[in-house]
């Protein structure tokens, strides 16, 4: 009865709002799923209703009531609003694979105290120590691309989930331990954009049962750092060491068990999808424009030259800025999470709409990264456009305020060295013609994977 008299109050407090709530409690559910799979993916469900309503409309998916706006007063105000506005809004499939103590679902305090212990190792100085080890992943796995036909996003998934592996836990590239952690997380991170049913035969069944096999894997590696038996400099060990509840110290820096493993879930699930479509959309996009591939390379060529044939070093990786520019235009291009979801905690109002606490609201920032009045021509890809200083909140690749993205240096770096290898060593061309279609999943990636050949230059 409180759920039936909350959303028909919610709906009155709607009315000024464009947008239609669809049917009685499924809403407009129906459209939303079936758009999912349509060429522009999940984006086609908002734009549609951009086109009938404008860029301010409300919708009802899921049981929940939404509005989605633009605009970069409404970043600002939902991205780095005033502390306890709002909170992080996750389906959920996704609070339930994340885990209750996972990063996106703790708020204020708490959530800052996790960032900050998180932070450290994914710090520029944390990062210096794996710089080696995404060095030789990326030449090893461009020599086996050579002479041969791929799909850049299935191998970018695995080399990005390497890193990642290694990083956190120090994992092999090869080996049993690899394609069993592998394995698992392909099943969870498909069932994040699963509907909620948790019944045998379903995806979110299937993601649950991997994600408890993922915990009892990580369970084992834990209680061997913990006893002794072995030890790594890796991102698990700094938060053992420091942070674990069994360990000294005190108990306001600490981590649960349970903390650690939701957490180190979240790095996984937030930092794999995400890092793998801005590496194959990069490279897409380099493929579709041969001057910017040109440009970038005379880049990585100079390097080359000035280190006469010795490798790459951990300070030539932090000195390109050219390469930072393609970088960010193929985020404002691709715009790989198109809108970033919060709750609001408290009645709030933005650009004369009044907002009720419960409601979700998310910022629309295809739009953003499409506003034609910050970025003339849009469509092009063209990464001189981030040679001037933009104006605030117009760029949001990887996020703003106290949820900016953490994994932002890791993002770059592996992206920078694997791009290097690429460029200085081999050339490529598509096996298909030019195609935006992108895949029914959150984060948006090319439809066809970017089927490419390459060869040695
Ligand atoms: C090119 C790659 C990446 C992109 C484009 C990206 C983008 C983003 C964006 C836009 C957000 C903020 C979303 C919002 O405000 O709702 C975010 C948050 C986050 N990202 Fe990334 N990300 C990338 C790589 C990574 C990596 C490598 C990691 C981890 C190692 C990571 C971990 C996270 C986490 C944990 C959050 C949530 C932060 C919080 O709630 O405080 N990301 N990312």
């Amino acid at each position: 009865a409180f759920l039936l008299v909350r959303s028909w109050g919610w709906k009155k407090a709607m009315e000024d709002i464009p947008g239609n709530l669809g049917w009685p409690i499924v809403g407009e559910s129906f459209s939303f799923i079936s758009e999912f799979g349509s060429p522009a993916g999940i984006c086609s469900f908002m734009i549609n209703r951009q086109k009938r309503f404008g860029k301010v409309f409300k919708t009802s998916v899921l049981g929940r009531l939404m509005v989605f706006m633009t605009g970069s007063n409404a970043a600002k105000i939902l991205l780095t609003g005033k502390d306890g506005m709002v909170s992080l809004n996750l389906f959920y499939t996704g609070q339930q694979v994340l885990g209750r103590s996972s990063l996106l679902q703790t708020n204020g305090e708490a959530h800052k105290r996790l960032r900050r212990l998180i932070g450290e190792p994914l710090s520029m100085d944390g990062l210096r120590k794996y710089f080696q080890f995404i060095n030789n992943l990326a030449i090893e796995t461009l020599d086996e691309w050579s002479g041969r036909t791929i799909f850049v996003l299935d191998e970018a998934s695995t080399f990005t989930l390497k890193v990642i592996g290694n990083m956190i836990m120090s994992l092999e590239p090869k080996g049993e331990e690899q394609e069993k952690f592998r394995d698992n997380f392909k099943i969870i991170s498909s069932c994040f954009s699963s509907l909620p049913l948790n019944i045998p035969g379903t995806a979110f069944y299937h993601g649950m049962k991997a994600r408890k096999r993922m915990f009892e894997m990580l369970d084992s590696i834990i209680e061997k750092r913990r006893s002794g038996e072995i030890c790594r400099q890796d991102f698990l060990d700094s938060l053992i060491i420091k942070h674990n509840k069994t360990g000294g110290g005190s108990d306001e820096e600490k981590l649960t068990d349970e903390q650690l493993k939701d957490n180190i879930l979240t790095l996984l699930i937030a930092g794999h999808d995400t890092t793998t479509a801005a590496l194959t959309w990069l490279i897409k996009f380099l493929g579709e424009n041969p001057h910017v591939l040109e440009q970038l390379r005379i880049e990585h060529q100079q390097i080359q030259e000035h280190r006469k044939g010795e490798n790459l070093s951990w300070a030539d990786v932090n000195n390109l800025p050219y390469t930072a520019k393609v970088l960010s235009e193929t985020l404002r291009r691709a715009t790989i999470l198109p809108w970033y979801s919060r709750k609001a905690a408290q009645d709030f109002e933005i650009g004369g709409y009044k907002i009720k606490k419960g409601w979700s609201v998310n910022l629309d920032v295809v739009s953003i990264h499409h506003d034609a009045t910050v970025f003339p021509e849009p469509n092009k890809f063209d990464p001189s456009r981030f040679e001037a200083p933009l104006r605030p909140f117009s760029f949001l690749g990887f996020g703003s305020g106290p949820r900016m993205c953490p994994g932002i240096n890791l993002a770059k770096l592996e992206i920078s060295v694997f791009i290097h290898h690429l460029v200085c060593k081999y050339r490529w061309r598509c096996l298909e013609k030019e195609d935006d279609s992108v895949q029914p999943t959150l984060v948006r990636m090319p439809k066809n994977k970017y089927p490419i050949r390459v060869e040695a230059l």
